[in-house]
């Protein structure tokens, strides 16, 4: 039986262990994560991209929902673990829960500290740790002008670049006599601080914050020498402090952070610590590097892999504003014994100092040109003898710049990414011998360029030159767009090679076509599982874990984390017995609003997901498949059976046409209207088909979009029966299944292949007719999945409040 492994801490250093383990040894665990933050691993640090408006939320997670449950892990979101109870080796939490475990890994992080100012808990009074306090941020600019940032470090920047970029006008108070005294000398600061003023950000330097003023809301601080600032908004970014206090009262020894040996280990034997809240040889770490190494080292130990024991690390630093190139390592403050070798162009505003100790690189600090950081960094790390060095070649800077790095004479075990600790031989390695010829691909095999970002300019350029040392055909093909990140196959070619070689699983595909990612990723995974099914209905079996969240529990999750439940109705008519069934749920559940879509159907939102197969069986009605990557709505209007002018009976194709295709997955949403004349008001226009009655016949329209690309359809062919608009409706849908790429909605699809295409392949009546009979095929499996839910006690058991929160 497997060990059970509990990790509380659902952040960057946890799960990044939790990634290694996996990747040493899948087997050896049964894991549950407890996370206090309500969504899966996020890239902490791209927060300041996130204010700095370069990234948006969803851009910056590094795990979604999907890879929990695809490794066989049990996630617990917004759930906070209250105590270690150590004797019963259980972890207990706030929902009640209790959690056993094997071993346990404590990966708490920081929190951020608050000063105890009178007046700091008044609204506005903020710090800058987490997705919540962006928000916080960037909904405040929205409102008000003034604000303080309290904090001259990376942090404290970092937040007043992001607040200026969203128009605040922001004064950065800093207690000290220069900016970033933490990793910076005053020449260095100076400069900094000269750039920012550039910039726009004010600075108030040596003052101390005595008081946060205002009634409720803030509206100004107060420094010990009595003078004032306005302020709407106030940000402190005075430094962080280990949380410990679940692990101080579970026991746990703790000094700053929790105490751990080499191995991560704290006191008691069964239980690590690692990242923020781990300190090891009296060192508390808060950058990711370090902890990224120290996640390295516990995965092999519980994975039982022989490894070196953690002996500490050198860090540095890079201020991520845009326009401000700032790097520092190792040591940076004059004396102790270091000798210091400067370069100072003031007119170019470019400093560099290197200090060094005997003959090696004790530490280095870069203003204005960066270009030698991972060098320097490199030579740090691998306390590398310089004396072969003259003074000046340690300074490639500029010039080499300029003439752009000669990536052949640098040493393979050059660091290029820092934070995830690649070198040049491991990413030259991805690209000769684990057919990366992207970035992306890069940083799906190695992780570089996966966590500050500073490094993605240095992979892409060995990539270029690995790509021309690899011959004249490589450096001549333009980097092709792969699928994703595990492959450099295109959508079209990996169908291809299913359809040939006749591949059955996502697995095999993966394995046969060389991923470079054992496991896939979030973005192949779908899409395989998605041709599969496609290409062999009858014999494939359904990956589950390989499908987007809605997808899995057949209902569209929302932004608590509840769900809604959209039943089907047929050409969007429906029956007082199913109005009454749907009142009766809606009351029953306490369904939060029930609201009638744009498609002509009825939503019930703010659903549990516990009561989701109640409310199915409740209803009895056939899923609506609102929440899929498939045959979505018929909407029609009254047509010939009320309308005046209605030529046709619209609602009644409508019906047969959602009868016929429903339940059918397709390569996106596809969504249908029928109008009953040509004036439309079931909007066919804008639909993937639209169908519009006309005198003696129908016109069939494709490739409509009504979303954030509108697009009108065009016409695809006039028919004369709705037997026909059904056959060709069938043979259009067939047609696109097979050929568009996953996530590709018919308008783009049709865009890229053209609408003669599409005309010149259906007007064959042999070829309508085998793609219909494919569709049959496809149509004859599908079965409805919440009567099959409903019946199935194990299915049901997936709803059961405990996994994904
Ligand atoms: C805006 C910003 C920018 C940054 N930029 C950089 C940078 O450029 N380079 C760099 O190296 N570092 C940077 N950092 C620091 C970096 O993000 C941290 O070092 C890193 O996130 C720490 O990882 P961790 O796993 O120890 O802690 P976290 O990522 O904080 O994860 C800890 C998680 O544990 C959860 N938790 C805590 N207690 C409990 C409990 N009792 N039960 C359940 N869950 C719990 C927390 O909610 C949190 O989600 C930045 C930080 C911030 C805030
Ligand atoms: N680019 C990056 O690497 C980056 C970016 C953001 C955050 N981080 C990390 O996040 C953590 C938090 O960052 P941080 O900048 O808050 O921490 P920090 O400890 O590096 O800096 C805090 C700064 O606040 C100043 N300060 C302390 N008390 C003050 C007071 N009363 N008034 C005014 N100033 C005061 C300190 O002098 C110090 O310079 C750190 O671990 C940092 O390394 C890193
Ligand atoms: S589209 Fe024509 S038939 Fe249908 S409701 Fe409008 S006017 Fe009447
Ligand atoms: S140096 Fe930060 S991601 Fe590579």
């Amino acid at each position: 039986m497997r060990k059970k492994l509990v990790l509380i801490g659902n952040g960057m250093a946890g799960v990044r262990t939790v990634e290694e383990l996996l990747r040493a040894d899948p087997s050896l665990y049964e894991i549950t994560i407890i996370g206090k933050e309500p969504y899966p691993n996020y890239n902490r640090i791209q927060l300041s991209s996130v204010l700095q408006g370069d990234k948006k939320i969803d851009d910056i997670f590094l795990n979604t929902y999907e890879w929990y449950s695809r490794n066989g892990i049990t996630l617990h979101t917004g759930e906070e673990a209250t105590l270690i109870d150590r004797q019963r080796k259980r972890v207990l939490t706030d929902k009640g829960r209790e959690i056993p475990y094997d071993k346990l890994i404590v990966a708490t992080g920081s929190l951020p500290f608050m000063l105890p100012l009178p007046g700091a808990d008044k609204e506005g009074v903020i710090a800058f740790r987490d997705i919540k306090d962006c928000e916080t941020m960037m909904e405040t600019a929205r409102h008000y002008r003034k604000a303080v940032v309290i904090g001259g470090g990376l942090l404290g920047l970092e937040a007043a670049r992001g607040l200026l970029n969203l128009k605040m006008d922001v004064t950065v108070v800093h207690i000290f006599h220069h900016l970033m005294e933490r990793q910076l000398d005053e020449t260095a600061a100076i400069m900094l601080q000269a750039e920012l003023e550039k910039q726009g950000m004010r600075f108030l330097l040596s003052k101390q914050t005595t008081k946060i003023m205002g009634p409720k809301r803030v509206t100004g601080v107060m420094f010990a020498d009595g003078s004032t600032e306005k302020a709407d908004l106030v940000v402190m970014a005075v430094g962080i402090r280990p949380n410990v206090e679940m692990a101080k009262r579970s026991g746990l020894e703790v000094n700053r952070g929790i105490v751990v040996n080499d191995y991560m280990q704290t006191s008691d034997p069964d239980i690590y610590a690692v990242g923020e809240c781990a300190e090891h040889r009296e060192i508390v770490y808060g950058l990711v590097a370090p902890l990224y190494e120290q996640g390295q080292v516990l995965a092999k130990h519980l994975a039982g892999v022989p490894t070196d024991p953690y002996t500490g690390s050198v860090t540095f630093t890079s201020l991520k504003v845009s326009g401000v190139d700032v790097y520092s390592a190792g040591e940076f403050r004059d004396g102790g014994n270091t000798r210091a070798i400067r370069i100072h162009d003031e007119a170019q505003g470019i400093y560099k100092k290197i200090l060094v100790r005997g003959n090696r690189v004790a530490g280095a600090v870069l203003f204005g040109d960066t270009s030698d950081g991972q060098k320097l960094f490199s030579l740090i790390r691998k306390r590398a003898d310089i004396s072969a060095f003259g003074k000046l070649s340690l300074f490639g800077g500029a010039d080499e710049a300029a003439a752009g790095t000669d990536w052949a004479s640098v040493p393979d075990d050059e660091m290029i990414c820092g934070c995830n600790g690649v070198s040049k031989g491991v990413i030259v390695d991805a690209i000769r011998n684990r057919g990366c010829t992207t970035v992306e691909q890069i940083k799906g095999c190695t992780n570089a360029s996966r966590s500050c970002g500073r490094c993605k300019g240095q992979v892409a350029e060995i990539l270029q030159h690995m790509l021309s040392e690899l011959g004249e055909s490589a450096a001549a093909a333009p980097v092709k767009a792969g699928m994703c990140g595990c492959t450099t196959l295109s959508h079209d070619e990996v169908r291809r090679e299913i359809r040939a070689k006749g591949l059955r699983s996502t697995r095999e595909v993966m394995h046969v076509l060389g991923w470079s990612n054992p496991e896939g990723c979030s973005k192949c995974r779908p899409a395989l599982n998605y041709y599969l099914g496609m290409l062999f209905p009858e014999d494939y079996e359904d990956e589950s874990d390989s499908r987007f969240i809605n997808e899995r529990v057949h209902a569209n999750i929302q932004n608590d984390g509840t769900f809604s439940v959209v039943p089907r109705m047929y050409g969007g008519v429906t029956s007082p017995e199913q109005l009454r069934k749907i009142a009766d749920v809606a009351e029953k559940y306490n369904v939060r609003m029930v609201k009638v879509t744009g498609g002509q159907r009825i939503d019930l939102l703010g659903v549990k997901k516990e009561d989701l197969p109640k409310i199915w069986e409740e209803l009895d009605m056939p899923s609506g498949y609102a929440y899929g990557k498939a045959i979505r709505t018929v909407k029609t209007c009254v047509g010939s059976t009320f309308c005046r002018f209605g030529t046709q009976d619209s609602i009644q194709m409508g019906i047969d046409m959602e009868r016929k295709f429903e339940r059918l997955y397709t390569p996106h949403k596809v969504k249908m209207a029928v109008s009953g004349c040509p004036r439309n008001c079931a909007e066919s226009g804008i639909k993937d088909i639209g169908v519009v009655a006309i005198e003696g016949g129908w016109e069939i329209y494709v490739g409509g979009n009504g979303g954030v690309e509108l697009r009108a359809a065009e016409l695809l062919v006039t028919v004369k029966s709705p037997e026909e608009v059904l056959e060709w409706s069938g043979a259009f849908l067939q047609y696109y299944r097979e050929n568009a790429q996953y996530l590709e909605r018919t308008s783009h699809w049709i865009e890229r292949v053209g609408l003669k295409h599409v005309q010149d392949v259906l007007a064959d009546p042999e070829t309508r007719r085998e793609l219909n009979e494919r569709l049959d095929v496809a149509l004859s499996v599908t079965k409805d999945p919440w009567k099959e839910r409903v019946a199935n006690p194990e299915l049901r058991k997936q709803f059961e409040p405990i996994t994904i929160g």
